[in-house]
Protein backbone atom coordinates (compact mmCIF):
# COMPACT_ATOMS: atom_id res chain seq x y z
CA UNK A 1 0.00 0.00 0.00
CA UNK A 2 1.19 3.48 -1.12
CA UNK A 3 1.92 5.66 2.41
CA UNK A 4 -0.51 8.54 2.40
CA UNK A 5 1.36 11.61 3.30
CA UNK A 6 -1.76 14.01 4.56
CA UNK A 7 -0.65 15.92 7.55
CA UNK A 8 -2.74 14.77 9.75
CA UNK A 9 -1.32 11.00 9.09
CA UNK A 10 2.29 12.24 9.19
CA UNK A 11 1.64 13.49 12.05
CA UNK A 12 0.35 10.26 13.88
CA UNK A 13 3.15 8.54 11.96
CA UNK A 14 5.60 10.81 13.84
CA UNK A 15 3.63 10.51 17.32
CA UNK A 16 3.78 6.26 16.45
CA UNK A 17 7.23 6.74 16.00
CA UNK A 18 8.27 8.11 19.02
CA UNK A 19 5.65 6.04 21.28
CA UNK A 20 7.41 2.74 19.38
CA UNK A 21 10.96 4.03 20.77
CA UNK A 22 9.79 5.58 24.79
CA UNK A 23 8.27 1.33 24.76
CA UNK A 24 11.65 0.27 23.29
CA UNK A 25 13.68 1.92 25.72
CA UNK A 26 11.89 0.88 28.77
CA UNK A 27 11.98 -2.77 27.51
CA UNK A 28 15.88 -1.91 26.86
CA UNK A 29 16.11 -0.63 30.68
CA UNK A 30 14.44 -3.70 32.00
CA UNK A 31 16.46 -5.74 30.50
CA UNK A 32 19.24 -4.13 32.22
CA UNK A 33 18.16 -4.29 34.92
CA UNK A 34 16.08 -7.28 35.46
CA UNK A 35 17.82 -9.35 32.46
CA UNK A 36 15.12 -10.70 31.27
CA UNK A 37 15.71 -11.78 27.26
CA UNK A 38 11.80 -11.40 26.73
CA UNK A 39 12.46 -7.53 27.62
CA UNK A 40 15.24 -7.18 24.77
CA UNK A 41 13.26 -8.80 22.13
CA UNK A 42 10.01 -6.87 23.31
CA UNK A 43 12.50 -3.69 23.06
CA UNK A 44 13.44 -4.84 19.62
CA UNK A 45 9.67 -5.44 18.48
CA UNK A 46 8.94 -1.91 19.22
CA UNK A 47 11.75 -0.68 17.18
CA UNK A 48 10.92 -2.62 14.10
CA UNK A 49 7.13 -1.93 14.55
CA UNK A 50 7.97 1.99 14.26
CA UNK A 51 9.56 1.26 10.99
CA UNK A 52 7.37 -1.14 9.98
CA UNK A 53 3.54 0.75 10.75
CA UNK A 54 4.73 4.35 10.28
CA UNK A 55 8.32 4.29 8.40
CA UNK A 56 10.08 6.18 10.80
CA UNK A 57 9.67 9.61 10.27
CA UNK A 58 11.96 12.27 11.36
CA UNK A 59 15.01 14.15 11.51
CA UNK A 60 17.78 11.04 12.16
CA UNK A 61 15.13 8.76 13.61
CA UNK A 62 15.65 5.77 11.23
CA UNK A 63 19.31 5.91 12.44
CA UNK A 64 18.57 6.23 15.67
CA UNK A 65 16.27 3.06 15.78
CA UNK A 66 18.48 0.75 13.57
CA UNK A 67 21.30 1.61 16.02
CA UNK A 68 19.35 0.50 19.26
CA UNK A 69 18.23 -2.61 17.70
CA UNK A 70 22.14 -3.31 17.15
CA UNK A 71 23.45 -1.96 20.29
CA UNK A 72 20.14 -3.86 21.83
CA UNK A 73 21.12 -7.19 20.36
CA UNK A 74 25.26 -6.82 21.03
CA UNK A 75 24.35 -5.79 24.92
CA UNK A 76 21.36 -8.47 25.44
CA UNK A 77 21.33 -11.01 22.52
CA UNK A 78 25.04 -11.66 21.98
CA UNK A 79 25.48 -10.63 18.06
CA UNK A 80 28.74 -9.20 17.42
CA UNK A 81 29.30 -6.63 15.07
CA UNK A 82 31.14 -8.58 12.25
CA UNK A 83 28.83 -11.40 12.16
CA UNK A 84 27.26 -10.93 8.47
CA UNK A 85 28.01 -13.67 6.52
CA UNK A 86 29.16 -13.26 3.30
CA UNK A 87 30.78 -15.17 0.07
CA UNK A 88 29.16 -18.08 0.64
CA UNK A 89 30.12 -20.87 -1.57
CA UNK A 90 27.02 -21.44 -4.28
CA UNK A 91 24.42 -23.37 -2.93
CA UNK A 92 22.73 -25.90 -4.87
CA UNK A 93 19.97 -24.85 -7.24
CA UNK A 94 16.55 -25.03 -6.24
CA UNK A 95 14.20 -27.89 -6.89
CA UNK A 96 11.21 -27.18 -9.29
CA UNK A 97 8.01 -27.32 -7.16
CA UNK A 98 5.07 -26.26 -9.49
CA UNK A 99 5.48 -27.19 -13.15
CA UNK A 100 4.38 -24.38 -15.72
CA UNK A 101 1.07 -25.04 -17.73
CA UNK A 102 0.94 -23.63 -21.08
CA UNK A 103 -0.93 -20.39 -20.12
CA UNK A 104 -4.00 -20.22 -22.32
CA UNK A 105 -4.66 -15.99 -20.77
CA UNK A 106 -1.98 -14.65 -22.82
CA UNK A 107 -0.97 -15.52 -26.52
CA UNK A 108 2.23 -12.95 -26.83
CA UNK A 109 5.87 -13.71 -24.67
CA UNK A 110 7.07 -10.07 -23.16
CA UNK A 111 9.68 -9.27 -25.56
CA UNK A 112 13.32 -10.15 -24.42
CA UNK A 113 15.36 -7.26 -25.55
CA UNK A 114 18.56 -8.75 -27.11
CA UNK A 115 20.60 -5.57 -25.21
CA UNK A 116 19.60 -2.63 -23.24
CA UNK A 117 18.10 0.04 -24.40
CA UNK A 118 20.75 3.41 -23.97
CA UNK A 119 18.83 6.00 -21.80
CA UNK A 120 17.79 8.59 -24.44
CA UNK A 121 16.17 5.74 -26.51
CA UNK A 122 14.57 4.31 -23.20
CA UNK A 123 13.07 7.59 -22.56
CA UNK A 124 12.20 8.64 -26.05
CA UNK A 125 9.63 5.34 -27.14
CA UNK A 126 11.14 1.95 -25.45
CA UNK A 127 9.50 2.99 -21.71
CA UNK A 128 5.77 2.73 -23.60
CA UNK A 129 5.92 -1.03 -24.03
CA UNK A 130 7.46 -3.63 -21.04
CA UNK A 131 10.34 -5.42 -21.76
CA UNK A 132 12.72 -8.06 -20.40
CA UNK A 133 15.86 -7.31 -20.19
CA UNK A 134 17.53 -11.38 -19.48
CA UNK A 135 20.99 -11.26 -17.06
CA UNK A 136 20.86 -7.62 -16.54
CA UNK A 137 20.93 -8.21 -12.58
CA UNK A 138 23.10 -10.44 -13.06
CA UNK A 139 26.46 -8.62 -11.37
CA UNK A 140 23.92 -7.55 -8.03
CA UNK A 141 25.67 -8.84 -4.97
CA UNK A 142 22.49 -10.33 -3.99
CA UNK A 143 23.33 -12.97 -6.80
CA UNK A 144 26.99 -13.28 -5.84
CA UNK A 145 29.12 -12.63 -3.06
CA UNK A 146 25.84 -11.82 -0.76
CA UNK A 147 23.34 -14.26 -2.16
CA UNK A 148 19.90 -14.08 -1.18
CA UNK A 149 18.84 -17.46 -1.93
CA UNK A 150 20.80 -18.25 1.31
CA UNK A 151 18.94 -18.24 4.66
CA UNK A 152 22.03 -17.80 6.84
CA UNK A 153 22.94 -14.81 4.83
CA UNK A 154 19.83 -13.02 5.12
CA UNK A 155 19.63 -14.56 9.40
CA UNK A 156 23.25 -12.70 9.32
CA UNK A 157 22.19 -8.94 8.31
CA UNK A 158 19.46 -8.86 10.55
CA UNK A 159 20.86 -10.57 13.48
CA UNK A 160 18.79 -11.57 16.45
CA UNK A 161 14.85 -10.96 17.10
CA UNK A 162 13.73 -8.88 13.74
CA UNK A 163 10.22 -9.15 13.16
CA UNK A 164 8.78 -8.79 9.39
CA UNK A 165 5.14 -8.29 7.94
CA UNK A 166 4.01 -11.23 6.26
CA UNK A 167 0.72 -11.99 4.40
CA UNK A 168 -0.94 -15.21 5.10
CA UNK A 169 -3.17 -16.96 2.45
CA UNK A 170 -2.04 -17.54 -1.38
CA UNK A 171 -4.28 -14.98 -2.75
CA UNK A 172 -5.54 -11.31 -1.41
CA UNK A 173 -8.84 -11.65 -2.56
CA UNK A 174 -10.18 -14.78 -0.24
CA UNK A 175 -11.75 -14.31 2.67
CA UNK A 176 -9.04 -16.18 4.83
CA UNK A 177 -6.25 -14.05 3.46
CA UNK A 178 -4.75 -11.95 6.53
CA UNK A 179 -1.84 -10.21 7.83
CA UNK A 180 0.32 -10.58 10.59
CA UNK A 181 4.28 -9.34 11.80
CA UNK A 182 6.37 -12.49 12.46
CA UNK A 183 9.63 -12.92 13.55
CA UNK A 184 12.19 -12.94 10.23
CA UNK A 185 13.74 -15.90 11.46
CA UNK A 186 11.06 -17.76 11.65
CA UNK A 187 9.71 -16.70 8.31
CA UNK A 188 12.88 -17.66 7.08
CA UNK A 189 12.26 -21.31 8.60
CA UNK A 190 9.23 -22.29 6.88
CA UNK A 191 9.56 -20.69 3.37
CA UNK A 192 13.55 -21.31 2.87
CA UNK A 193 13.69 -24.78 4.81
CA UNK A 194 16.44 -26.53 5.19
CA UNK A 195 16.46 -29.83 3.20
CA UNK A 196 16.56 -31.81 5.84
CA UNK A 197 13.60 -30.09 7.57
CA UNK A 198 10.20 -31.70 7.15
CA UNK A 199 7.86 -29.39 6.67
CA UNK A 200 3.68 -29.79 6.25
CA UNK A 201 3.37 -28.52 2.64
CA UNK A 202 -0.97 -27.65 3.61
CA UNK A 203 0.78 -24.82 5.60
CA UNK A 204 -1.17 -21.52 4.60
CA UNK A 205 1.27 -19.60 2.10
CA UNK A 206 3.52 -17.29 3.87
CA UNK A 207 4.49 -14.07 1.50
CA UNK A 208 6.36 -10.85 2.38
CA UNK A 209 5.00 -8.68 0.07
CA UNK A 210 5.58 -5.22 -1.18
CA UNK A 211 7.44 -4.00 1.72
CA UNK A 212 10.07 -2.04 1.97
CA UNK A 213 12.69 -4.37 4.07
CA UNK A 214 15.37 -2.17 2.82
CA UNK A 215 14.73 0.87 5.46
CA UNK A 216 14.49 -2.49 7.89
CA UNK A 217 17.82 -4.06 7.08
CA UNK A 218 19.85 -1.53 5.41
CA UNK A 219 22.42 -4.04 4.59
CA UNK A 220 20.28 -5.35 1.90
CA UNK A 221 20.52 -1.52 -0.14
CA UNK A 222 23.78 -2.41 -0.98
CA UNK A 223 23.30 -5.64 -2.74
CA UNK A 224 21.27 -4.07 -5.38
CA UNK A 225 22.44 -1.69 -8.06
CA UNK A 226 19.47 0.32 -9.20
CA UNK A 227 19.24 0.82 -12.78
CA UNK A 228 19.99 4.10 -14.29
CA UNK A 229 16.88 3.93 -16.35
CA UNK A 230 14.67 4.29 -12.71
CA UNK A 231 16.03 8.42 -12.42
CA UNK A 232 15.07 9.24 -15.88
CA UNK A 233 11.55 11.32 -15.98
CA UNK A 234 9.29 10.38 -17.98
CA UNK A 235 6.45 11.88 -19.02
CA UNK A 236 2.78 10.14 -18.86
CA UNK A 237 2.12 7.64 -21.26
CA UNK A 238 -0.56 8.49 -23.92
CA UNK A 239 -2.33 5.36 -22.45
CA UNK A 240 -2.42 7.03 -18.79
CA UNK A 241 -2.26 10.19 -18.64
CA UNK A 242 -2.63 10.72 -14.96
CA UNK A 243 0.27 9.35 -14.11
CA UNK A 244 2.98 11.60 -11.37
CA UNK A 245 6.09 9.76 -9.94
CA UNK A 246 6.05 8.74 -6.07
CA UNK A 247 6.25 12.00 -3.78
CA UNK A 248 9.37 10.79 -1.89
CA UNK A 249 12.97 12.54 -1.69
CA UNK A 250 14.02 9.95 -4.70
CA UNK A 251 10.63 9.89 -6.19
CA UNK A 252 11.45 5.88 -5.97
CA UNK A 253 10.01 3.24 -3.76
CA UNK A 254 11.59 0.16 -3.53
CA UNK A 255 9.95 -3.09 -2.17
CA UNK A 256 10.35 -6.42 -1.19
CA UNK A 257 8.65 -9.31 -2.89
CA UNK A 258 9.81 -12.60 -0.18
CA UNK A 259 7.95 -16.18 -0.44
CA UNK A 260 7.78 -19.83 -1.16
CA UNK A 261 6.59 -21.26 -4.76
CA UNK A 262 2.93 -20.68 -5.36
CA UNK A 263 2.69 -17.25 -3.80
CA UNK A 264 0.48 -15.43 -6.13
CA UNK A 265 -0.68 -11.30 -6.81
CA UNK A 266 -3.56 -11.55 -8.68
CA UNK A 267 -3.99 -9.31 -11.89
CA UNK A 268 -4.00 -5.84 -10.62
CA UNK A 269 -2.43 -1.96 -11.71
CA UNK A 270 -0.18 0.49 -10.00
CA UNK A 271 -0.11 3.86 -10.67
CA UNK A 272 3.97 3.96 -11.63
CA UNK A 273 6.58 2.91 -13.91
CA UNK A 274 7.73 -0.37 -13.15
CA UNK A 275 11.49 -1.93 -13.31
CA UNK A 276 10.95 -5.31 -11.82
CA UNK A 277 14.47 -7.18 -10.72
CA UNK A 278 14.12 -11.15 -10.27
CA UNK A 279 17.15 -12.12 -7.52
CA UNK A 280 16.29 -15.16 -6.53
CA UNK A 281 13.72 -18.69 -7.85
CA UNK A 282 11.49 -18.21 -11.59
CA UNK A 283 8.67 -16.31 -11.31
CA UNK A 284 5.63 -16.02 -14.21
CA UNK A 285 4.42 -12.49 -14.78
CA UNK A 286 1.27 -11.91 -16.86
CA UNK A 287 0.66 -8.07 -18.35
CA UNK A 288 -2.08 -6.65 -19.69
CA UNK A 289 -2.39 -2.87 -21.24
CA UNK A 290 -4.26 0.22 -19.12
CA UNK A 291 -6.98 -0.09 -21.85
CA UNK A 292 -8.44 -3.81 -21.42
CA UNK A 293 -9.74 -2.52 -17.87
CA UNK A 294 -13.69 -3.10 -17.96
CA UNK A 295 -13.21 -6.32 -19.63
CA UNK A 296 -10.46 -7.58 -16.40
CA UNK A 297 -13.93 -7.46 -14.23
CA UNK A 298 -12.71 -4.99 -11.55
CA UNK A 299 -13.81 -5.26 -7.85
CA UNK A 300 -16.06 -2.65 -7.57
CA UNK A 301 -15.12 0.42 -5.88
CA UNK A 302 -15.68 0.02 -1.65
CA UNK A 303 -19.07 1.91 -0.99
CA UNK A 304 -21.05 0.52 -3.91
CA UNK A 305 -23.60 -2.10 -3.50
CA UNK A 306 -22.32 -4.80 -5.90
CA UNK A 307 -18.70 -4.28 -3.20
CA UNK A 308 -17.87 -7.70 -1.03
CA UNK A 309 -19.34 -8.21 2.12
CA UNK A 310 -15.83 -8.38 3.30
CA UNK A 311 -12.68 -7.02 1.36
CA UNK A 312 -9.59 -7.93 2.36
CA UNK A 313 -7.95 -4.78 4.87
CA UNK A 314 -6.08 -3.57 2.23
CA UNK A 315 -4.43 -5.39 -1.19
CA UNK A 316 -1.17 -4.59 -2.26
CA UNK A 317 -1.22 -0.76 -2.90
CA UNK A 318 -5.18 0.34 -2.26
CA UNK A 319 -7.20 0.13 0.52
CA UNK A 320 -9.98 -0.79 -2.34
CA UNK A 321 -9.68 -3.15 -4.71
CA UNK A 322 -11.04 -1.43 -7.39
CA UNK A 323 -7.49 -2.09 -9.31
CA UNK A 324 -8.13 -5.74 -8.65
CA UNK A 325 -9.29 -8.57 -11.56
CA UNK A 326 -11.50 -10.85 -10.38
CA UNK A 327 -10.17 -13.29 -13.02
CA UNK A 328 -7.70 -15.73 -12.09
CA UNK A 329 -5.04 -15.27 -14.60
CA UNK A 330 -3.01 -18.50 -13.66
CA UNK A 331 -5.84 -21.02 -13.19
CA UNK A 332 -8.79 -19.51 -15.42
CA UNK A 333 -11.03 -22.29 -16.74
CA UNK A 334 -11.59 -21.41 -20.55
CA UNK A 335 -15.19 -23.04 -20.03
CA UNK A 336 -16.76 -25.20 -22.44
CA UNK A 337 -17.55 -22.94 -25.16
CA UNK A 338 -18.43 -19.13 -25.17
CA UNK A 339 -22.12 -20.17 -23.60
CA UNK A 340 -20.41 -21.26 -19.76
CA UNK A 341 -17.37 -19.53 -20.08
CA UNK A 342 -16.82 -17.27 -16.68
CA UNK A 343 -15.90 -13.37 -17.24
CA UNK A 344 -16.61 -13.59 -21.22
CA UNK A 345 -15.18 -10.03 -21.87
CA UNK A 346 -11.67 -11.01 -20.69
CA UNK A 347 -11.70 -14.43 -23.21
CA UNK A 348 -12.87 -11.85 -26.04
CA UNK A 349 -10.42 -8.89 -25.17
CA UNK A 350 -7.82 -9.55 -22.87
CA UNK A 351 -6.19 -12.92 -23.78
CA UNK A 352 -5.28 -12.04 -27.22
CA UNK A 353 -3.39 -8.97 -26.42
CA UNK A 354 -1.73 -10.03 -22.77
CA UNK A 355 1.63 -11.17 -22.63
CA UNK A 356 3.19 -13.27 -20.14
CA UNK A 357 6.93 -14.80 -19.59
CA UNK A 358 8.96 -16.61 -16.74
CA UNK A 359 11.31 -14.52 -15.05
CA UNK A 360 14.47 -16.21 -14.09
CA UNK A 361 16.91 -15.29 -11.77
CA UNK A 362 19.35 -12.43 -12.96
CA UNK A 363 16.15 -10.72 -15.10
CA UNK A 364 15.05 -7.22 -14.97
CA UNK A 365 11.17 -6.45 -16.43
CA UNK A 366 10.37 -3.15 -16.97
CA UNK A 367 6.28 -2.35 -17.45
CA UNK A 368 4.34 1.33 -17.48
CA UNK A 369 1.88 2.61 -15.41
CA UNK A 370 -1.59 1.11 -15.73
CA UNK A 371 -0.69 -1.79 -17.08
CA UNK A 372 -2.69 -4.74 -15.38
CA UNK A 373 -0.05 -7.36 -13.69
CA UNK A 374 -0.27 -10.65 -11.94
CA UNK A 375 2.40 -12.80 -10.92
CA UNK A 376 3.14 -16.26 -9.53
CA UNK A 377 6.06 -17.87 -8.08
CA UNK A 378 7.44 -21.18 -9.45
CA UNK A 379 9.81 -21.68 -6.08
CA UNK A 380 11.20 -20.09 -3.60
CA UNK A 381 11.20 -16.42 -5.13
CA UNK A 382 12.97 -13.19 -3.83
CA UNK A 383 12.38 -10.03 -6.34
CA UNK A 384 12.82 -6.51 -6.00
CA UNK A 385 10.36 -3.64 -7.24
CA UNK A 386 11.22 -0.12 -7.98
CA UNK A 387 8.10 1.90 -8.59
CA UNK A 388 9.12 5.29 -9.95
O1 LIG B 1 5.65 -9.99 -7.19
C1 LIG B 1 4.45 -9.88 -6.95
O2 LIG B 1 3.83 -10.78 -6.36
C2 LIG B 1 3.70 -8.65 -7.36
C3 LIG B 1 4.58 -7.51 -7.77
C4 LIG B 1 3.82 -6.26 -8.04
O3 LIG B 1 2.62 -6.23 -8.02
C5 LIG B 1 4.55 -5.02 -8.34
O4 LIG B 1 5.78 -5.03 -8.42
O5 LIG B 1 3.90 -3.98 -8.50
FE1 LIG C 1 1.80 -4.34 -8.53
Amino acid sequence: MSKSTGPALACLRRAYTKGCILQALADALDCFYNGAQTSALSSIRWLDKAIIIAGAPGEGKLDLILDTIGNVQADFLGRGAEEVVAGLPPEPPQRLTTTLGSMKTAVNSIPRLGRPPSLASFVSHMAQQPFILSGFIQDWPALNEHPWRSPRYLRSIAGPGRIVPVEIGDDYRKDEWTQALMPWDEFLDKVMPSPKSTQASDLPVLYLAQHNLFLQFPALQSDVIVPDYVYSSLPPPPDFPHYEPPTNADQLVMNAWLGPASTVSPAHTDPFYNFYAQAVGRKTVWLAPPDVGPSMYPFPPPGTAADRPHNPAANHTNASMSNTSQVDVFSSPDGDGTAHRPFPLFWENVVDRAMCATLEPGDLLFFPPGWWHAMRSEEVSFSVSMWF
